[in-house]
């Protein structure tokens, strides 16, 4: 029986890192997969899951409109896909969830999402809660806050180091722009 999976963590906590694990294990053992990253997230590249570490594979951009369990089931009947893996999977839409949801569902294949569950002010993103909502299973990827808590939050800075509390939800950024932190140091940096 296939599942959907919701893999979540704050920024830089090695969640691209563990997709792409994941991809290598199905790929050497001869198993096809489809892989899809936010086309807004062309930090690395549009269409590219890349991670920290300097590994990276080339990924279908899913944009807002984009029907993901019409490319899957395309992709599926041309080729047999043994997994579905999704990174940055906050940016997807309530509805792309149930794309996804579907696929493991009624077609029987894996789906295995990555992403943040909060922004920079500590709401949900709306794919995330339906993920959070819709998931068989919800694995955390533990990091660490410069305090040694466990780091939950995400907070966007300026250039400067300062907190910044207002904005778009949306923003991409590396290191220079967020920091991932407990909740304790998030809300007295955000006060
Ligand atoms: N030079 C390094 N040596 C070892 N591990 C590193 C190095 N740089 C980054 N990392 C690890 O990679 C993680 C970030 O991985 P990444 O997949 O980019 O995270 P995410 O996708 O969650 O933002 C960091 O938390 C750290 O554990
Ligand atoms: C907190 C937060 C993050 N984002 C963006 C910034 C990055 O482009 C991605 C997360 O990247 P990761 O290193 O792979 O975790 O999400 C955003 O748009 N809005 C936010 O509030
Ligand atoms: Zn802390």
């Amino acid at each position: 029986m296939a599942k959907l999976y919701f893999y979540y963590a704050s920024m830089n906590a090695g969640k691209s890192t563990t997709l792409l694990q994941a991809d290598f294990n199905y790929r050497e053992r001869g198993m096809r997969t489809l892989l899809f990253t936010a086309g807004i997230h062309d930090r690395g590249g549009k269409g590219v899951i890349d991670s920290r570490l300097g590994i990276s594979a080339t990924a279908v951009p899913f944009e807002e409109v984009t029907d993901l369990r019409r490319v899957a089931e395309d992709e599926h009947y041309k080729s047999p896909l043994a997994c579905i893996l999704v990174d940055e999977a906050q940016f997807l839409s309530p509805v792309q969830v149930r794309q996804l949801a579907h696929l493991a569902d009624e077609v029987g294949i894996p789906v295995l999402c990555y992403g943040l569950r909060t922004d920079f002010q500590g709401a949900l993103f709306p794919g995330s809660a339906e993920l959070l909502a819709l998931a068989d299973s919800l694995v955390e990827i533990k990091s660490v806050c410069e305090c040694g808590r466990k780091a939950t939050m995400n907070l966007r800075v300026d250039a400067e180091g300062n907190a910044v509390r207002q904005g778009e939800q949306r923003e991409v950024g590396g290191n220079e722009r967020y920091v991932a932190l407990c909740r304790r140091h998030f809300m007295q940096r955000t006060a």
